[in-house]
């Protein structure tokens, strides 16, 4: 079985408590970005045991630990399973806040429990991807949602921004997420986000912000020049996606997102929500 695991967005987040866990409580609208890596599971060839290769990008880790594997072995600890033979082609960058490698996670739930027909339910694969990460639940559903908790917990979020132009520039820097995290000082929302967001796109940029971009920019210059860089080509708003370092800018929904020099070395997705 072949699947393709989206990244996403997250519309503003802000870190709003540090929990007894050491996880912090956030709140974020998270949506799906059509910008793919591919993951195949089969059943090994008889007598081989199971395995994992990969194309694309490099994955820094060991393969063992790799969210893939770490979600065949989640599952077979509870089912009989095969032995299984796992390709992941990796295009989504790797510590871009894009939620790639969570995404990829979800994803191989997804298809280990239709090819060897286990017959989860959405809400038991969840519960399986919340052990994982905990971006890792979204992508169960993988559509618009209010997450909060731990990024893990979700409320339905009417959002119909499908169609519109946007574009996401990596700027080659991997940013960890718990560095970042160690970066912020939860506090509590200037704005309710689920309001802000039921306004005009133009209003989001200055009711909807994201707690990591504040804390990192210092750090890393070279997001708010992404960022300034997609207002002045005619974002209609633009934000770091997660903990960064991706920044995306979305466009009036009549346009075409625009194409921009960027410096050697950095990676840019064009295309439609
Ligand atoms: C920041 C967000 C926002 O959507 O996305 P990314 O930037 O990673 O895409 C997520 O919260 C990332 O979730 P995920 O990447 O799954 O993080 P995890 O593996 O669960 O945790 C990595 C580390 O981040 C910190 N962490 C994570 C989530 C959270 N609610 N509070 C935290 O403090 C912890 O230090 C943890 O050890
Ligand atoms: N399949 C995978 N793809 C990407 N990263 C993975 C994967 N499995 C494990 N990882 C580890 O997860 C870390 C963060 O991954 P990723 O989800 O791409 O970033 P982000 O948290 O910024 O969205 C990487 O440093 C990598 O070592």
């Amino acid at each position: 079985m072949l699947v393709f695991p989206n990244a996403k967005l997250n519309l503003g987040l802000y870190i709003t408590s540090l929990r007894p866990d050491g996880f912090r409580n956030l709140e974020s609208v998270f949506v799906p970005l059509p910008w793919c890596d591919a993951f195949e599971v089969l059943p090994a060839p008889a007598g081989a045991e199971t395995s994992l290769s990969f194309s694309g990008l490099p994955i820094p880790g060991e393969p063992e630990t790799n969210l893939c594997r770490r979600a065949y072995e989640l599952l077979a600890a509870d089912f009989k399973l095969p032995p299984v033979q796992l390709h992941l082609h990796k295009d989504v960058p790797i510590g871009a806040g894009l939620g790639g490698g969570s995404s990829d996670a979800a994803f191989a739930l997804k298809a280990i429990n239709s090819q060897f027909k286990l017959e989860l339910t959405p809400e038991k694969l969840e519960s399986y991807a919340r052990r994982l990460g905990s971006d890792c639940a979204f992508f169960i559903r993988n559509e618009p949602v209010f997450a909060r908790s731990r990024g893990d917990m979700f409320d339905d979020f009417a959002l119909d921004l499908r169609g519109t132009p946007a574009l996401v520039v990596y700027p080659n820097l991997h940013i960890s997420t718990a560095e970042a995290y160690a970066r912020v000082v939860p506090r509590t929302p200037h704005h309710e986000l689920r309001q802000s967001l039921q306004a005009p796109m133009f209003t989001w940029r200055e009711t909807v912000s994201n707690d990591f971009e504040e804390a990192l920019t210092p750090v890393y210059p070279v997001l708010a020049e992404v960022k300034a860089q997609l207002y002045a080509a005619g974002a209609t708003y633009a934000s770091l996606s997660g903990s960064g370092s991706a920044v995306y800018g979305l466009f009036p929904k009549l346009a075409e997102a625009p194409q921009l020099d960027w410096p050697a070395g950095y990676t840019v997705w064009s295309g439609k929500l």
